[in-house]
């Protein structure tokens, strides 16, 4: 049963408990079956009717390069092929990703202020982005290693919803890869249809897409400290 869904308090605490555990020993945290089948399906209708109404648009092309250099999208090896759109509130349309956004949020403030919550109560999170959806169209579109907030811009929790169905990484990649620095290990996780993720924002995870031969969707919100 999903965690949200199933309504039983006790589901949910464990939840918050396990979340804390991981975020204090990893720096990140996999919660798989969030919301159940019923509502991932209405989350990713959603999205691929917003996608196919053209409403995302190119994710814009991170080049490290010297400003005057030609644009990495020019020469074609584009960095990034991820499209992207914003969802704010409850615009219309977007209705279940709103709902997700709150399910979300009442998660990471629950852990925020539980007790023993760890590294967690040194933060005190009343705000976060809007949310982003992604879609890697396939191809061998990825996105290089990187860390969201590398100049503490005030994000300090990562939290990725994936949609895809079926997802087999040995077929159509797409891998989420963390290097949690300090540290050898590296965490492979699979972008599978509701699962959720969370990892802290700043320079303790680098990580990348690896190449996606698959339409891959993940709707992704920052929380601010
Ligand atoms: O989808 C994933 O599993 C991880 N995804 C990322 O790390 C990621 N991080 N930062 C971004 C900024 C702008 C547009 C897309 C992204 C993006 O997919
Ligand atoms: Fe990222």
């Amino acid at each position: 049963a999903s965690f949200m869904g199933s309504g039983s308090e006790r589901r949910y605490e464990d939840l918050c408990r396990n979340i804390i555990n991981d975020m204090n020993q990893y720096g990140l945290s996999v919660v798989d079956d969030f919301l159940g089948m019923e509502t991932g399906l209405k989350i990713l209708n959603e999205v691929r009717s917003m996608y196919n109404a053209g409403a995302f648009q190119d994710g814009q092309v991170v080049t490290n390069q010297m400003p005057d250099a030609p644009s990495t999208a020019a020469r074609g090896d584009n960095i990034r092929g991820d499209k992207i759109k914003w969802v704010g509130g409850n615009e219309p349309g977007c209705s279940n990703v709103w709902y997700l956004t709150n399910q979300i949020d009442s998660v990471v403030y629950r852990v925020n202020t539980m007790k023993d919550n760890g590294i967690l109560g040194n933060y005190h999170i009343r705000e976060r982005t809007r949310a982003m959806v992604a879609c890697y169209p396939g191809f061998g579109t990825h996105y290089v290693m990187h860390v969201d907030n590398p100049k503490k811009d005030g994000r300090v929790i990562t939290a990725i919803y994936y949609l895809n169905i079926n997802w087999d990484a040995r077929e159509s990649g797409g891998i989420l890869r963390i290097r949690p620095t300090p540290g050898t290990t590296v965490a492979d996780i699979e972008p599978k249809f509701d699962r959720l993720i969370f990892f802290w924002s700043d320079i303790r995870n680098p990580h990348e897409v690896q190449p996606a031969h698959r339409t891959r969707y993940a709707i992704t919100v920052w929380y601010f400290d």
